[in-house]
């Protein structure tokens, strides 16, 4: 069994150069509006002590660091992972069933009190678009990319996917509630773009099926990170009402 997926729908995403940085804009949050997620930058910077420190604070954290590698590597990644306690971890879909399969395998046999991260998969960047999926040889679009993943992902039995908002109803429909729909490219109606180009409001990305939402930049860049997150999570209440 994984860690329940309930709790607060929204992921931050600490994208920052090292842990002061980290830990400054998390003691601005409340665990129980948000989760926390790390991802390379941070976690190359500041390590398994920030995880600890971030527990301590009382958040739960998604370790984001998208494995993807041959099968016994992603498998030790993912034990090592589990055993900082993580709430949720990653991999990429194209990394193959195999390497899927052997990753859940890995967690599944380090699980304490039937406990263990999340696992899931990238399926298509939210920095892409069909254009840059045909600059890496792929011929199919990105809404049909996504779902060839996602399908190879609910085989492998992992919990879930990381897509854009715009493929998450139709991956709830295919695959069912609790085949989780994390969702980035989430921008405030008013927010800039940045880098992504799959974007949706907090409200719609809840309405269309996204399970939770990962957003970076429009929390940790803000005035008032915590005034931010609490209008998140208004928009995402009125819309799952
Ligand atoms: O796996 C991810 O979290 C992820 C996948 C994806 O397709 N797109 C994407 O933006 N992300 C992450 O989500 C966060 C989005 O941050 P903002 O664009 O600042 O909201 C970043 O930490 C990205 O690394």
């Amino acid at each position: 069994m994984s860690l329940i997926s309930s709790g607060p729908r929204v992921i931050v995403a600490l994208d920052f150069p090292d842990a002061d940085a980290a830990l400054s804009l998390a003691s601005r949050l409340n665990p129980s509006q948000c989760r926390l997620k790390v991802g390379f930058e941070l976690f190359v910077s500041a390590g398994p002590a920030l995880i600890e420190r971030l527990h301590a604070l009382g958040f739960q954290v998604f370790l984001d660091l998208k494995f993807h590698d041959i099968p016994n590597t992603v498998a030790g990644a993912c034990r090592a992972a589990a055993r900082l306690g993580v709430w949720m971890v990653n991999v990429h879909a194209s990394g193959g069933r195999p390497m899927m399969e052997t990753a859940r395998e890995a967690l599944e046999s380090v699980a304490t009190s039937g406990q263990r991260p999340l696992l899931i998969a990238v399926t298509v960047l939210t920095s892409m678009d069909d254009g840059d999926l045909a600059g890496c040889g792929v011929t199919r679009t990105v809404a049909e990319q996504a779902h060839y993943l996602a399908t190879l992902t609910h085989e492998a039995g992992l919990d879930g996917v990381v897509c854009s908002a715009h493929e998450a109803g139709a991956f709830r429909t295919a695959f069912g509630e609790r085949f989780l729909r994390v969702t980035p490219g989430i921008r405030p109606a008013d927010a800039a773009l940045g880098d992504q180009k799959r974007v949706m409001t907090p409200g719609a990305a809840m309405g269309l099926g996204s399970s939770h939402l990962v957003i970076g930049r429009p929390v940790t860049q803000a005035q008032d990170p915590g005034a931010v997150l609490t209008a998140v999570n208004r928009e995402i209440a009125d819309a799952l009402a």
